[in-house]
């Protein structure tokens, strides 16, 4: 493809060179730049591509994209200056695949909390439904049957490209993704056109990335500012800020709500541990997921479904058999019937809920036991706000590694340790390694206690020190069962 069609319709500042190249690729890293390739300098959190520009071209890059030119330019190098490089990848990106996402229906859902679990069973739902579906979720991303792991929630703008164009080839009508607030700041999103867009809610997270509370939900607001008229902006009206996230928008707005009026209303009839009975605009269905916070993202995935033109009667049949995503309050039960629940809760709000859903599960005098830690290079503030919610919430509290990253671990657990408050301290205590942490909240239970490993859900991993060490809540919770029957 010549470089001038992959700038269509991009606004440049200044050129210099052939805008006739031949390009083979496009790139916005400059160890994957090759012959024949245009590649894109984004300055980033760590480096600025920038200064890359040369490797770039020592490595056979045709065409080079920035923000500034560099002050000596190469013959037979093609240079485009342009007011915002990491948009100007997005716009490239679905030129060069030839907008894979406007011959899909495409929907995003973003949100702090829920955005696996809504875009998961959306596409669970969809493929129910008769669809060939995509998916690209932070478990991971699907084409139909096919599984290929997942790196980011949400991934760069090529490789979402990449793979809605390989899920077209597959003969894919609709993909479901999730929108994190780092692609929308950082312009992962750029190019593509939703067919709709998902708000679930806002609480804490994210404040290293973002600085402010304002901050954060400006950049989920700007899924929805750039979402256009032909798309739905389906937003949780119980949140307190689900309206903000619809003022800019050029989409046709519409509302769910467990508590007010709105588009597509819901009420829970009952909660157990074997689900939730709901009505959904009146008709009474059971689902097999649990909690107030499921509710809600059931109503949206019915709502969404509605609004992309399905039959509500056989939308609420087909969901009523759907099972959660894995690591979603995923349960794992002793041959004693102690009850261990694996959730992916990893900031306030989604702990809290979590809690709050097992307290009012609970029949008897079940202890509730909760082992919880915190992400390394991620979110400090959370640290301690989560240690506390755990103690409120729960009879006994083990204070342990998340994935620690290139963190002291017990250096977070000491800022976890300092949301406990004193009347507290007794019931917690700190094991910092995971595996140990797991093995004596089993020693601990009781027949019919609840355990509660919050915080990694799905991870098959522990990461370390920039090492990813196998690790699996599930599997090792599962062996400290099978060890307790065995003693
Ligand atoms: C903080 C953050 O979001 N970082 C992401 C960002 O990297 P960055 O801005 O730090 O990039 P950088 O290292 O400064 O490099 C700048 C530019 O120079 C280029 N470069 C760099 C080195 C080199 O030799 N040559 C070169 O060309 C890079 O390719 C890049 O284009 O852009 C990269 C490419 O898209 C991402 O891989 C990277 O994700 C890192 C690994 C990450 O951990 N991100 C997390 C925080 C994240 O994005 N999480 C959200 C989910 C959050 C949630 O809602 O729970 C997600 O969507 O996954
Ligand atoms: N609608 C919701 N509201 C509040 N909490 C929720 C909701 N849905 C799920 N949760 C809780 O949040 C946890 C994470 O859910 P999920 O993986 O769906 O969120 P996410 O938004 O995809 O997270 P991430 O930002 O890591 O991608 C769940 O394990 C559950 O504890
Ligand atoms: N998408 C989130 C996942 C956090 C999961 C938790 N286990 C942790 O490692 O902090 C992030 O990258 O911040
Ligand atoms: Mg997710």
């Amino acid at each position: 493809m010549q470089l001038k069609d992959l700038l269509y319709k991009i606004p440049l500042l200044a050129t210099s060179g052939s805008m006739e190249t031949d390009i083979t690729n496009v790139t916005m890293d400059s160890r994957k730049a090759g012959v024949g390739s245009l590649f894109i300098a984004v300055r980033g959190t760590v480096t600025d591509g920038h200064s890359f520009i040369e490797t770039a071209i020592l490595q056979g890059a045709a065409a080079i994209v920035c923000e500034e030119l560099p002050a000596e330019l190469h013959k037979a190098v093609a240079y485009v200056r342009v007011q915002d490089s990491a948009k100007t990848m997005g716009l490239v990106a679905a030129n060069f695949y030839q907008q894979p996402s406007q011959k899909l229906k495409l929907v995003g859902v973003t949100g702090t909390n829920g955005k696996t679990s809504v875009a998961t069973l959306l596409f669970r739902l969809f493929r129910g439904l008769g669809y060939r579906c995509g998916l690209l979720s932070t478990v991971q991303n699907q084409i139909d049957d096919q599984v290929i792991p997942a790196t980011h929630t949400t991934p760069d703008v090529i490789t979402i490209n990449q793979l809605l164009t390989q899920m077209l080839e597959n003969g894919c009508t609709h993909v479901f993704m999730e929108v994190s607030s780092h692609a929308v700041v950082q312009e992962r999103i750029a190019g593509l056109t939703f067919a709709g867009g998902i708000f679930t809610n806002i609480t804490h997270d994210h404040l290293d990335f973002h600085k402010t509370f304002d901050n954060y939900i400006r950049a989920k607001k700007g899924f929805f500012d750039q979402l256009p008229a032909t798309a739905f902006a389906l937003t949780n009206v119980d949140d307190k800020r689900g309206l903000v996230m619809l003022q800019n928008t050029a989409a046709r707005k519409e509302t769910y709500s467990l508590q007010t009026l709105a588009t597509f209303k819901g009420k829970i009839l009952a909660d157990s541990l074997f689900g939730l009975n709901m009505l959904v605009d009146d008709k009474e269905v059971w689902f097999k997921l649990i909690g107030q916070f499921n509710a809600y993202n059931l109503l949206s995935v019915y709502g969404a479904a509605v609004l992309l033109g399905e039959d509500p009667a056989d939308v609420l049949m087909l969901l009523s058999g759907i099972t959660p995503p894995p690591g979603r309050f995923e349960q794992v039960v002793s041959e004693d019937k102690i009850v261990g629940i694996v959730d992916y809760a990893h900031t306030p709000d989604a702990l809290q809920n979590v809690l709050e859903t097992i307290n009012g599960l609970r029949q008897a005098d079940e202890q509730i036991i909760t082992i919880v830690g915190c992400g390394g290079n991620r979110d400090a503030a959370k640290r301690p706000i989560m240690a506390d919610i755990a103690c409120r919430f729960s009879n006994r509290v083990i204070l342990t590694s998340d994935n620690p990253r290139n963190e002291d671990p017990m250096a977070i657990l000491e800022q976890m340790q300092a949301g406990v408050s004193p009347i507290d301290y007794k019931k917690t205590v700190t094991i910092e390694d995971r595996h140990e942490a797991i093995e004596r909240a089993v020693s601990m239970a009781r027949p019919h206690d609840i355990i509660l490993v919050a915080g990694k859900g799905h991870e098959t991993y522990q990461e370390i020190k920039g090492v990813k060490y196998d690790f699996d809540d599930r599997a090792v919770l599962r062996n400290a069962f099978a060890e307790r029957g065995n003693q």
